[in-house]
């Protein structure tokens, strides 16, 4: 197949992780027999030095033209000062409202061979699936804000709309899973929170197959740590989604490893691994780069719907962190460089096995 993609590499190790994520893309073409082009824009504060704004609005009519975005990652001390009137995570914002992708899809597992780098290094790990869908174009991201000389607002805003179509999201995906969906609020506390929990118990009612338990962020919090084999979709608001997500990669032992996945009714699908443009270790050509791989895992699989190239990456990476190398995130000493490497020559073998059995009968999708 010809698919269109749009590279935003972005600041610090955004361009490092993105570049093997592309070198990926590039070998499932070449394997599978599909014309993939690329096409590169600017984003973040990369975008700020060179045109003044954080999302120029080329590189938005570009995304909404094509039928896949991949992103690395924006912002840095270099554009945080906090009176700066423009942000470059203003830029990534702009991008998620104006594709209208509303439904941010985390996929949380543990590998066995990364068990003992996590917090948890027991049996609770082993069962550990779950699939976060985090509201992303709503919420105090993109409520009104205010800044007098001693006070500031950031208002929580929510439709039973903006409610409605991320909660169906989750029902239709733990239909293909455990048939289990964990909404996440605070309604105890915010208003908001309880037009979530109404709205999600009344969409409940069309998914009767489908469990719902209502559970409240602060405990969730720690549920997520003392027993994460009990949930399998887990929906939530955008702030709690974000805290929530880095806290679950810590599950799986790296901020470096969660991919992401962001859809809304529109055909580009963006994606982009959870983990920031991580300052400390930009420019040393040492970041972990199988976030930013397995969210090309998510653009094959929900964008291209190419799901046996989706898996083949999955499985190359699966290889990689079973056998090595590891980056230092991962307590080994491998550059990003050579992760990619190693994933290329994974997913290259299992290729290679493919065409073998099948006498390249499926190669062109
Ligand atoms: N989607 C995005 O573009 C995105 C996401 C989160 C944060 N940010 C931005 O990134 C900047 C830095 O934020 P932060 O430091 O709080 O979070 P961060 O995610 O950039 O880094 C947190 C820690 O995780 C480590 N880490 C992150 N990605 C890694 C990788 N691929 N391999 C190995 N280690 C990795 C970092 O070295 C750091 O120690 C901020 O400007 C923030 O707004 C952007
Ligand atoms: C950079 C920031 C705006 C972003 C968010 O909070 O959504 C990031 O933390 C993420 O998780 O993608
Ligand atoms: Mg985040």
């Amino acid at each position: 197949m010809k698919a269109r993609i749009v590279t935003l590499p972005g600041d610090g190790v955004g361009p490092e992780v993105t570049a093997a994520a592309v070198a990926v893309l590039e070998a499932v073409a070449t394997h599978y027999g599909h014309e993939f082009a690329f096409d590169e824009h600017l984003i973040g504060g990369a975008a700020i030095d060179a045109t003044g704004e954080p999302l120029p609005a080329g590189a938005l009519q570009a995304c909404k033209a094509s039928d896949a975005v991949l992103l690395g990652a924006v912002g840095g001390p270099k554009w945080s000062d906090p009176n700066a009137k423009v942000r470059p995570e203003q830029g990534l914002l702009a991008l998620r409202a104006g594709l209208g992708v509303y439904a941010n899809l985390r996929p949380l597992t543990v590998h066995p061979a990364l068990a003992t780098l996590s917090p948890l290094k027991d049996e609770k790990l082993k069962d550990v699936d779950v699939l976060f869908v985090r509201e992303l174009t709503g919420g105090a991201y993109f409520g009104a804000k205010t800044r007098g000389a001693d006070y500031a607002t950031d208002e929580c805003r929510y439709t039973e709309a903006e409610v409605e179509r991320v909660a169906r999201r989750a029902f239709e995906l733990a239909r293909a899973r455990r048939r289990h969906v964990t909404s996440v609020d605070k309604a105890n506390v915010l208003e908001t929170s309880r037009l979530w929990r109404r709205t999600v118990a009344h969409v409940a009612a069309d998914y009767p197959d489908v469990t719902l338990e209502h559970q409240l962020v602060d405990s969730m919090a720690m549920l997520l740590l003392t027993r994460p084999g009990s949930y399998d979709v887990v929906v939530t608001e955008n702030l709690f989604g974000d805290i929530l997500t880095d806290e679950a990669a810590a599950l799986a032992g790296s901020l470096g490893l969660l991919p992401s996945a962001s859809i809304g009714e529109g055909r580009t699908g963006l994606y982009e691994p959870i983990h920031g443009s991580a300052p400390d270790i930009a420019g040393k050509g040492v970041a972990n780069p199988v976030g930013a791989i397995l969210s090309t895992a998510l653009l094959l699989r929900h964008s291209l719907q190419l799901e046996a190239e989706a898996l083949a990456v999955e499985a190359a990476v699966d290889h990689v962190l079973q056998h090595g190398p590891r980056s230092r995130d991962l307590g080994g000493h491998a550059g990003t460089a050579d992760v990619r490497d190693a994933v290329l020559a994974a997913l290259a073998d299992r290729a290679g096995t493919e065409h073998a059995f099948f006498g390249g009968a499926r190669s062109c999708g």
